[in-house]
Order: C-alpha cells, then sequence, then structure tokens
C-alpha cells in the first residue's frame, strides 16, 4: 500500500455494532493482519437507546484496544431508525430493522405508492418492516408529539461515525447504509425525500449527507482519521471481496445473501434488496429475520449448550427423517410473514429424537437462506460458490449440511469478524486517499466437501419439503 506512510506500524481499527454485539478489530493498515480485538454484548431487544451502543464500543475498546490506531471505521446493523431532535438529543429508542411493529405501515405505503413494482423503480427495493421509512410512517400515526420533535434521522452507524466525531455538526452516511432507508435510490445516489416526507406525515427532517466510499467522515478530538463507515452487510462485503460466482451467506442475527454487482437490482417481487455497496457498485441481497437465534432457541427447548446442540445435529441423518422446522419465530420478512410463528412437521415417533430436532432446526435455517440463494440468482448474482460467514457458521453441523441444502460448494473463510474487518479495510482506504481499497493478504479459506450427487438429491428433498411448509403458511 504505497499511499500509506512507509513506517511499520500504521494500525486501522474496524467497529461492529451488530444486533447482539459490538465487536472491534485493530488491523495493519498495510496487510490487513489482526493485532487486536475486543467486544461487548448488547441487550436482547428490537428497541435501543444508541446510549447503548456506545456504552457498548466504550467497553469493547476498553485497555487502550485504540492506542496507536491512526483511521476507524464503523459499520453497523442496518435500517435502524435513529431519532434526533434540533439539539441532537435522541427522540425516542431506536427502533431496528427486526422491530416489525411497522409491517401495516409497510403495507400502506406499498399500497400508497401504486404497488411494489412503484417501490423498486424508485429505490431498489420494496419497503417491509425492516425498513426505516416504515418506522418513520409507524412513528407518525403512533407517536406524533414525538414526530413533531424529530429534526434530524439517522442509521446506527451514522450515529456513532457522528458521536465519534464529538456529536457535533452535520451527520454523514455513505450509499451502501443509505441504500436500505427506502428514501435513497441507490441507482442515482439521490435521496426521495418525497418518499421520506410522504412517510413520516409531511414532515421533513434532516438526512445525512452521502459521503464517497473513501471520503473521511473526519477526524476525532485525538486526530484518529474516521472513514465514511457503512452498513454490515456492506463491510462483509467489503472485507471478502468476492469474485464473480462468489455469494457470501452470513449467518447472524440475521441471515443474509449478498454480493457485489455492477448493476442496480430492482426486484419487485421485494424477495431481493436492491442495496448499494461500501465500493461504489451495487449490493443485491436477500435477508431472514430467522438465522443464528433459531439455533439458541433450539438448544434453548432440548436444554442444551450450543455446543450439545452441534453434536447432536451432526449425528442425525440429512433429512433429519423427514422433520421438518420452518422457523419463522421472530415473524419473517423473507417471504414478508411478519406475524409468522414457526412450525414443526413430519412428526413420526420413530423420527423424534433430540438428533432430529438438532438438525431439522439447522436445515430449517438454512432453507431459508437457500431460497435467498435462488432469488439473488434470478437478480444479478451468479452462486457458483457460497462463502459462509456469521456466528453460527462456527458450527460444524451447520459446515456439514451447508453444502447439502444449498447444492453448490461452500467455503468458510477464516478468521470469523468480517464486518469489522471490513469496516477496518475502508477506515485504512480512507487513510490511503487512494483511488481503491488496499490489497489485504488473503485470508484463509476452509473449502467444506463438495456436495456428491446423494446430497445434491437430499439438498433437493430438503429444501422441497421446506418450501411445501412455507406453502401451508401462504395458505
Ligand atoms: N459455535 C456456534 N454455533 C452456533 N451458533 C453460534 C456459534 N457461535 C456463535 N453463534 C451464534 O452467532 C450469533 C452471533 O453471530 P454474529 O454474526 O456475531 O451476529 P450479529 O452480527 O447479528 O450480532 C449468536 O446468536 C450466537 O449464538
Ligand atoms: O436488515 C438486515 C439486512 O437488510 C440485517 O442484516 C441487519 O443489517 C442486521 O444484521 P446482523 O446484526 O444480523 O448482522
Amino acid at each position: 500500500m504505497s499511499d500509506l506512510p512507509d513506517t511499520d506500524a500504521v494500525l486501522v481499527a474496524g467497529v461492529d455494532s451488530s444486533t447482539q454485539s459490538t465487536k472491534v478489530v485493530v488491523c495493519d493498515a498495510r496487510t490487513g493482519q489482526l493485532v487486536r480485538t475486543g467486544r461487548a454484548a448488547h441487550p436482547d431487544a428490537t428497541e435501543v437507546d444508541p446510549e447503548v451502543w456506545w456504552r457498548a464500543l466504550d467497553t469493547a475498546t476498553a485497555g487502550g484496544l485504540l492506542d496507536g490506531v491512526r483511521a476507524l471505521g464503523v459499520a453497523g446493523q442496518q435500517h435502524g431508525m435513529v431519532t434526533l431532535d434540533e439539539h441532537g438529543h435522541v427522540v425516542r429508542p431506536a427502533l431496528l430493522w427486526n422491530d416489525t411493529r411497522s409491517a401495516p405501515a409497510a403495507a400502506d405505503l406499498t399500497a400508497e405508492l401504486g404497488g411494489p413494482a412503484a417501490w423498486a423503480d424508485a429505490v431498489g427495493s420494496v419497503p417491509v418492516a425492516s425498513f426505516t421509512v416504515t418506522k418513520l410512517r409507524w412513528m407518525a400515526e403512533h407517536e406524533p408529539e414525538l414526530a413533531d420533535r424529530v429534526a434530524r434521522v439517522v442509521l446506527p452507524h451514522d450515529w456513532l461515525t457522528w458521536r465519534l466525531l464529538g456529536g457535533t455538526g452535520a451527520p454523514t452516511t455513505d450509499r451502501g447504509d443509505a441504500s436500505g432507508t427506502g428514501y435513497f435510490a441507490p441507482a442515482t445516489g439521490e435521496y426521495r425525500t418525497d418518499l421520506l416526507a410522504r412517510a413520516f406525515g409531511g414532515r421533513t427532517p434532516d438526512v445525512p449527507a452521502v459521503l464517497d466510499p473513501a471520503e473521511p467522515a473526519g477526524h476525532t478530538g485525538d486526530g484518529v482519521l474516521v472513514s465514511a463507515g457503512t452498513g454490515d452487510n456492506m463491510a462483509a462485503a467489503l472485507a471478502l471481496g468476492a469474485e464473480a460466482g462468489d455469494v457470501v451467506v452470513s449467518l447472524g442475527t440475521s441471515g443474509t445473501v449478498f454480493g457485489t454487482s455492477p448493476h442496480p437490482a430492482r426486484d419487485p417481487s421485494g424477495l431481493v434488496a436492491g442495496f448499494a455497496d461500501a465500493t461504489g457498485r451495487f449490493l443485491p441481497l436477500a435477508c431472514t429475520l430467522n438465522a443464528a437465534r433459531v439455533l439458541t432457541a433450539t438448544a434453548a427447548m432440548l436444554g442444551v449448550e450450543l455446543a450439545e446442540l452441534d453434536r447432536l445435529a451432526l449425528a442425525a441423518p440429512a433429512g433429519a427423517e423427514g422433520l421438518t422446522l420452518l422457523p419463522y419465530l421472530d415473524g419473517e420478512r423473507t417471504p414478508n410473514l411478519p406475524d409468522a410463528t414457526g412450525t414443526l412437521t413430519g412428526l413420526r415417533r420413530a423420527a423424534m429424537t433430540p438428533e432430529n430436532l438438532a438438525r431439522a432446526a439447522v436445515e430449517g435455517m438454512l432453507c431459508g437462506l437457500a431460497a435467498g440463494l435462488e432469488a439473488v440468482a434470478r437478480h444479478g448474482l451468479e452462486p457458483r460458490r457460497v462463502l459462509l460467514i456469521g456466528g453460527a457458521a462456527r458450527a460444524e453441523s451447520v459446515r456439514a449440511a451447508a453444502p447439502v441444502v444449498f447444492g453448490v460448494p461452500v467455503a468458510v473463510p477464516e478468521p470469523a469478524e468480517h464486518v469489522a474487518i471490513g469496516a477496518a479495510r475502508q477506515a485504512a482506504w480512507a487513510l490511503s486517499g487512494a483511488a481503491e481499497p488496499p490489497e489485504w493478504s488473503a485470508r484463509s479459506l476452509r473449502e467444506l466437501p463438495e456436495p456428491t450427487a446423494g446430497d445434491a438429491a437430499e439438498g433437493e428433498r430438503i429444501r422441497q419439503r421446506h418450501a411445501e411448509a412455507r406453502g401451508r403458511m401462504h395458505g
């Protein structure tokens, strides 16, 4: 990286402020080599005071984690609605991407504009409850006095970036995260403030200026450069630098399927969101509400720890002897069934073992993402290989089932904190002033055994059973 100062240790940091935790990595700016890490937990809620993220960042970086760091970038959970008054104070707790109370607002907004295709044309995505624009409509309808106090609306990463810069001046954002609001058009790079005003009862709060991918947001009081930051999925894409044919599947709180594309996506079915990425391109993405926590919930139901659930799932045959878990435990977003609950079908006396239930949980989680893979394949991506990341990708049972359920080769990039690493890479890019992000050393990639012909047939049967269960739910 020739544009960086020629000294031994130029350090950059990346922050991943996601649903369940804050993770921080410190990397060598030239190579990307990991130097140190920190983390802190978030509460289990869909409505959170942003101060909680600030305190988690403080905890995660305690003990001098950021000593010597020259630049820092923040990647955050997408879509969260952070409302600020004219003094910069938070008006109400942030409503997060997985809060489904705005589902009726999403349906109303969709109808008002003339249907899903009109939204896909306008902003690349059909709004569901996750999108910020629907949360603003909910607030306008249910909390009009609070809505009247809103002077600005920003996203979680925008707010954290602004706080790092002292909490004065105007907040900024990037096109990746802005593309998840529902009032920003990724294809043109412009806000649709008309849609924001329509959603918010005619109110027109300020929105953050959209920085270029390598444009700094500013410097902290200690002179640390703060990069534009982005959404967590955009940061993971930047970390992985996925090649054509690689599609990323992330198994965090959300399950996401995405890849980089030179063209904006526009899916009137709403299965694929036409996001922008963090490099100036696009990031077609399908997102489920139920991923890693399907496994924690199943482990709790069985009265075991995650490690035991993993062992049980590995001990069961592929297909779980017909046990089918449709894991809509927190409602679902893709497909758009915000009020759905989970179902367990295919119960036979001989099949009702802890092993099969554990395997059914793993397969149920993965089937939601397999449907996402099919959807992104119809909208500009070509899944020849899956790169599997996120907390649940650590489980051996998930690694065993993924090639079967997806029916394509799967590789697991190590180490695991790709969102934070992507944010650090963006910081290094902004620090370098170069035209392209720094070439960081390739990370080790564990290629999982390729699916056999038998696996392919079993995978087809598993996906079919889940599709039938989904069909029964749609009525
Ligand atoms: N070995 C494991 N097996 C299964 N799930 C795991 C394992 N390690 C972590 N997880 C799960 O991964 C989730 C956290 O993943 P992460 O990608 O950090 O999520 P997020 O970014 O949404 O906060 C948690 O629900 C946790 O229980
Ligand atoms: O809503 C989406 C993507 O559109 C989610 O992917 C959020 O960005 C939260 O991510 P995690 O906390 O699960 O990483």
